[in-house]
């Protein structure tokens, strides 16, 4: 599990470590830690260190520091090195050891800015190091025309943020431009939640945590991210005396005659995803598709209430006049079994729900829901802060709320909050969500009721039905990233993420026993 924390929670745990006196000491680490970064990636681009060009934008605080450091080492190598100090001041010590190590030192002017822009730009590194956890707002001024002006040219290099990328906000990832994007982030004693979520995590590049010793002090992080270890140790397994119904039972309230398809893909996700049966309940006509795909799945008649199952899938495919549907999904959530509410059936939610139900919405449908409820939020405030908009929703609505997107983040009404980028920009085609929807749906009937299961893994009862969301994105995730892969990188349709959904499952679980998944005590590198 990758743990993330905000900026305030990182810094309160160096607290005592400072007051011990033990400040340098972080730094030190943190700035070694950067340097051998750097020098990893310089490696991966060229043969020979000596001579390379690093360029480090420095701020006034210490995570200027942290780069003046990191270059007094590169210097120390045989890099040439150029620190561009973008405030009126800089941290007196880092600058002294980059001098002493042979580092040039110029300061930001507006007379200075192109060229020192241009050297950036061709330069092997660039490290930006003008903003890190003391942050208020974003680049000004000199800073920002330079970051702009660097960004508007053909860059040479790579860009490697230090703890973030300057103007990232590192407790929600919100970001304000200019933002230089970083190719690597290297984060200090522990990731920062604003890494982990967009628009911070479309600024960091690769993210790689630096531990500096802190550790014992860091409180419950305030984002996870399920890894191959997690997701094995949460997937089920069927006892050797299960059966069909012991496994789980879902029943599905998808489709309609527009959108027939969406019942089907629900349903194939589902299947994928190991349940005992999925029951289908829906208009004969989308019953008839969904059997002639899919023989396995049981089409079923009568009410909700009539159809025993162990959670329900509703609102795939679903349209506003879909009305016996409609209610169909109404007594599904209103049934207090797990409940995955995607789509159409967003919009028909009652105004108070309970964490065991799923809502599921892109963007743009959770700011419907937000207009639903008399928030101004629209798509485009959304998208500048999904952990934000996602923590609203949840707390709002009461029930677990997963915003879908490049990076996924899933978060309990009370806190408990993941983030999940296992997949590939191809995920994004029409059906994908259909597909994501029977696999949640799939795995809340299989370890809904399973308590233990979560506890033993450090997460309380009412968080599991979050992980459980979270679980299911990243096998849908990895799926889709195997189907790509497996027509070299190329396009995939929202079925083939069904198609390669066991395969993942079996290749993940088997790593629960080999014990390969043990916790990295190095610098643990993020997908
Ligand atoms: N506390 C510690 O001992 C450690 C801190 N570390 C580094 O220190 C960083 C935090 O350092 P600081 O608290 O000094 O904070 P920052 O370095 O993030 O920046 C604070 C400085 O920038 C100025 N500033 C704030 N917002 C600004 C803006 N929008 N534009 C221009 N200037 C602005 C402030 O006046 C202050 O001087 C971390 O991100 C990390 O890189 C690491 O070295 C690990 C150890
Ligand atoms: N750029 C992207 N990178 C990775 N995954 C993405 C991206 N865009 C969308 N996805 C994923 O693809 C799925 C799309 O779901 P959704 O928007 O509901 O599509 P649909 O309604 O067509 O089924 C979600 O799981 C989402 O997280
Ligand atoms: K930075």
């Amino acid at each position: 599990m990758i743990s993330a924390y905000t900026g305030t929670q990182v810094r309160a745990a160096e607290e005592p470590l400072m007051a011990a006196g033990l400040g340098d000491v972080l730094m030190h680490r943190a700035a070694h830690g950067l340097a051998k970064a750097v020098v990893h990636e310089l490696k991966s681009h060229r043969d020979r260190l000596n001579g390379a060009s690093v360029v480090v934008l420095v701020g006034t605080g210490n995570n200027g520091g942290d780069g003046l450091y990191a270059a007094s080492f590169l210097a120390a190598r045989g890099m040439r090195t150029t620190a561009v100090l973008t405030g009126n001041a800089a941290h007196p010590a880092g600058l002294a050891a980059f001098e002493r190590a042979g580092g040039r030192v110029h300061r930001l002017t507006e007379a200075a800015l192109p060229g020192l822009a241009a050297e950036a730009a061709g330069a092997d590194v660039v490290i930006d190091a003008v903003l890190g956890t003391g942050a208020k707002g974003g680049l000004r001024e000199n800073a920002a025309d330079l970051v702009r002006a660097i960004t508007d040219k053909d860059r040479q290099g790579v860009v490697v943020a230090c703890d973030l990328p300057s103007g990232v906000d590192a407790d929600t990832g919100a970001a304000v431009a200019p933002v230089l994007p970083a190719d690597l982030t290297v984060t200090f004693g522990g990731a920062k939640a604003g890494l982990l979520a967009d628009p911070g995590a479309d600024h960091a590049g690769r993210v790689l945590i630096v531990p500096i010793g802190i550790d014992e002090h860091l409180p419950q992080p305030s984002l996870r991210r399920l890894e191959d270890a997690d997701i094995a140790r949460l997937l089920p397994h069927p006892a050797r005396r299960a059966q069909k119904y012991s496994r789980g039972v879902l029943g599905v309230v998808a489709g309609s005659e527009d959108y027939p398809g969406a019942a089907v893909l629900a349903c194939r996700g589902a299947l994928a995803a190991g349940v005992g049966m999925v029951r289908y309940l829906g208009p004969p006509s989308v019953a008839h598709l969904v059997r002639l795909s899919c023989p396995e799945v049981v089409c079923s008649t009568g009410t909700v209430a009539e159809n025993r199952v162990q959670a329900w899938l509703v609102g795939s495919g679903m349209g506003p006049r879909d009305h016996e549907q409609l209610t169909r999904a109404r007594e599904a959530i209103a049934s207090d079994l797990p409940v995955v509410a995607d789509a159409g059936a967003l919009p028909a939610l009652p105004a108070m729900l309970a964490p065991h139900v799923v809502l599921t919405p892109h963007a743009g449908e959770l700011a419907s829901l937000f207009q639903r409820l008399g928030h101004g939020e629209d798509r485009e405030a959304v998208e500048a802060g999904t952990l934000g908009a996602v923590r609203h929703a949840a707390e709002r609505t009461g029930a677990t709320v997963l915003l879908k997107g490049a990076t996924t983040l899933v978060s309990a009404p009370w806190g408990t909050t993941f983030s999940q980028a296992d997949g590939t920009a191809w995920l994004a085609t029409a059906g994908s969500g259909d597909v994501l929807a029977g696999v949640i749906g799939a795995l809340l009937a299989q370890t809904g009721s399973d308590v233990g299961r979560f506890s033993k893994a450090g997460i309380a009862a009412d968080g599991r039905w979050a992980a459980i969301a979270a679980l299911g994105t990243a096998l849908h995730g990895r799926a889709g990233r195997a189907a790509s892969e497996a027509v070299s990188g190329g396009p995939i349709t929202a079925g083939r993420i069904a198609d390669a959904l066991p395969e993942i499952w079996g290749k993940v679980s088997m790593l629960s026993n080999s014990g390969a998944w043990k916790r990295n005590s190095h610098s643990q590198p993020l997908r």
